[in-house]
């Protein structure tokens, strides 16, 4: 049984002094839920989520690691850094990083295997741009970023690998992938990782969607089979949101 998982993604939003405050809040106001918190923060409020959140049920983690070990890499975090702020999640292959950072599926097989090698689970994200969509081609798109993506990365159990679907066209423009298409996309990738691992490993691993997930879409989302909670960008900024949210994922 899988386990749903509501993973905000911050971006580039909130100083570590709003982040505590933010954490602080949402730990005085949030109800038993039954999916698993997450919140993947900027790097300056790794140090306010150990101290707050840190056995409190509530994961969270980093949108980007680096993919050195460690060195002379001016502005890099490693996985090592990351382990020590006890992160259990960081996303990577985000389509802001592939987009302007030119990150390459390459580039993000490694961050992957880096994040492993320190007992952090990868968010691995994947998803079509609008083109590619209206071609036709957004499962052999998703699915060959995803190949890539995956190169000799080996989690070795399912909760050691998190796959976020993200159609590009949906992020942060209101406009959302119907939960028909996306769990229909969702089937593709479990299938996929059937292949490429093992029908069992693939019946564990979450594979989240994401794409302007708001409160009042949320629950048609997350009641499909394949979809095993959200990526939220803009809806887990505001502690109202992020709290609907939690309560859609029931
Ligand atoms: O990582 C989150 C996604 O980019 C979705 O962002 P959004 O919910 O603001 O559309």
């Amino acid at each position: 049984m899988r386990r749903t998982l509501v993973a905000g993604n911050w971006k580039m939003h909130k100083t570590p002094t709003e982040a505590k405050a933010w954490f602080q809040e949402l730990l005085r106001r949030m109800p038993p839920v039954s999916a698993e918190p997450a919140l993947m923060v900027p790097f300056t409020a790794l140090a306010a989520a150990q101290e707050i959140l840190a056995g409190t049920g509530v994961a969270y983690g980093a949108q980007d690691v680096s993919a050195h070990l460690e060195g002379a890499y001016t502005g890099e975090v490693s996985a090592r850094m990351l382990e020590d702020l006890g992160c259990t999640y960081t996303i990577v292959g985000h389509s802001e990083r592939r987009q302007y950072h030119g990150e390459s599926d390459t580039l993000v097989a490694q961050k992957a295997k880096r994040l492993l090698e320190h007992s952090i689970t990868p968010i691995l994200c994947v998803g079509e741009p609008i083109a590619a969509r209206e071609a036709g081609n957004a499962v052999a798109y998703t699915l060959s970023q995803l190949e890539g993506s995956l190169e000799g990365v080996e989690p070795g159990s399912p909760d050691r690998l998190v796959i976020a679907y993200e159609p590009v066209w949906a992020i942060g423009t209101g406009k959302t992938a119907t939960p028909q298409d996306a769990e229909a996309m969702h089937g593709e990738i479990r299938s996929w990782l059937a292949g490429r691992y093992s029908p069992g490993f693939a019946e564990g691993v979450r594979v989240l969607y994401g794409g302007s997930v708001k409160p009042d879409n949320a629950a048609a989302l997350f009641r499909q089979p394949n979809i095993d909670g959200g990526l939220v960008g803009g809806a887990s900024l505001q502690l109202d949101d992020y709290l609907k949210l939690l309560e859609a994922a029931r």
